[in-house]
């Protein structure tokens, strides 16, 4: 293994964006250190997995079991393509969940606040962690300028003021939120490397139209990839590692954490699956009304009709629905019966597919056809 010492410390040779990382293993004596028997130093790792979900609840059980007094714990992680929303964000407003579906990216939803980004590969995450007292989140940006500035001096990249990191004065290259607890706080930001920047427009965007909520809305900018500007720029957690160690001083080599690892990181599991969970990830959205117009065009008749949708949905579920269909296009008891059957379902297209199933079938050709037709009209509006 390649050794760079650094300020009387030690790094071994790490690419992170070559996926050859080479580093020390978390051991049970890191742990120690990191649970502040006996180290109080700061110290730098870097997750091994890729599972958002995984490196999320790492960012969580770091914050609540680790003792952060007058020390500082940065973490590098990836995760594969996934969107990420702010603790009081709406999902549906934020991005198309079908289109996600569709390409197999997850959704999360992250303790912190703030908007929405999209993950890969090619996006770099940094978490600094420290107690209340040390939280200063523009000398953490400057960790990732410098180091930027350090390896390509020809990039301008300059920190805003609402905690962007831009590139020559107007694109977005990393975007910043955080969370505070009574003693400790995490400051994360993400740093676009080489996503893949047209999955990432096709994703952030809305899926549901009409939308009304006090949610936290995203901040959209022009992005860009520091790759398009600095080709070879490939060695990322190094650059940092070295940056961090100057800001802040260092007390240890960067090391790797597994965070599937229970018996390093006892409820991690646990935290994991809560997060994955649809009560988290869609059921902590704040309450909100969708109020739009369907079209209900026929393929094979060349009939066209609108109806009128007001839907209220708190902690995810609807909790009241009304449709009101032009011309008598179909008996408004049966519409009634289909606000009754969808009352109280998740806002998902499965669910409610499912839910209405039993009311289509016990209906027969035009009527059938059509309360099929306004169903799925219904269920497009879910994303
Ligand atoms: N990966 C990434 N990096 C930077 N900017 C992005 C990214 N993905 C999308 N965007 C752009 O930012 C806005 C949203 O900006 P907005 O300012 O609303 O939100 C944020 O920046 C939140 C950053 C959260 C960082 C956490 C760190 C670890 S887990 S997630 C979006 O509409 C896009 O235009």
């Amino acid at each position: 293994l390649l050794m760079h010492t650094f300020k009387g410390c030690a790094v071994q040779n790490s690419k992170i964006f070559s996926c050859s990382a080479k580093t020390t293993h978390f051991t049970n004596q890191t742990l120690q250190n990191v649970e502040g028997t006996g180290w109080s130093g700061n110290l730098i790792f870097q997750s091994k997995s890729t599972d958002i979900h995984q490196n999320l609840a790492l960012e969580d059980w770091i914050e609540t079991n680790v003792d952060l007094t007058n020390r500082r714990l940065f973490l590098l992680w990836r995760s594969h393509a996934a969107v990420v929303i702010g603790r009081h964000q709406n999902p549906w407003a934020e991005c198309d969940l079908g289109a996600m579906w569709r390409a197999g990216v997850p959704l999360a939803r992250r303790r912190s606040g703030g908007g929405t980004v999209y993950h890969d590969m090619g996006n770099l995450n940094l978490t600094f962690f420290s107690c209340r007292k040390l939280y200063d989140r523009q000398r953490n940006l400057k960790v990732v300028t410098e180091a930027l500035r350090r390896a390509r001096p020809e990039l301008d990249v300059r920190a805003t003021e609402r905690l962007d990191i831009v590139l020559n004065g107007k694109y977005k290259i990393s975007g910043s939120a955080s969370r505070l607890s009574r003693k400790a706080s995490y400051h994360h930001c993400t740093l676009l490397h080489s996503a893949d920047g047209s999955a990432l427009q096709s994703v952030l965007r809305p899926s549901t139209p009409g939308i009304h909520s006090n949610a936290t809305p995203s901040v959209v900018s022009s992005v860009t990839n520091l790759t398009d500007h600095a080709p070879s720029l490939t060695d990322m957690s190094t650059v940092h590692f070295y940056s961090f160690s100057t800001e802040f001083g260092l007390s240890s080599p960067l090391s790797l954490l597994d965070p599937s690892d229970e018996s390093l990181f006892p409820g991690i599991g646990c935290m994991a699956s809560e997060l994955r969970s649809w009560d988290w990830t869609f059921g902590k959205t704040p309450k909100f009304t969708i109020e739009t117009e369907l079209s209900l065009s026929d393929d094979l008749t060349l009939e066209h009709t609108t109806a009128q949708l007001h839907i209220e949905l708190k902690n995810g579920l609807i909790s009241s629905i009304v449709i009101t269909v032009q011309d008598q296009w179909l008996q408004q008891t049966l519409i009634n019966e289909l606000c009754d059957v969808l009352t109280g379902e998740r806002f998902c297209p499965h669910r409610v597919a499912a839910a209405v199933s039993t009311l289509i079938k016990s209906e027969q050709d035009e009527t059938q056809r059509r309360l099929h037709k306004l169903s799925n009209t219904v269920i497009s509006v879910m994303g």
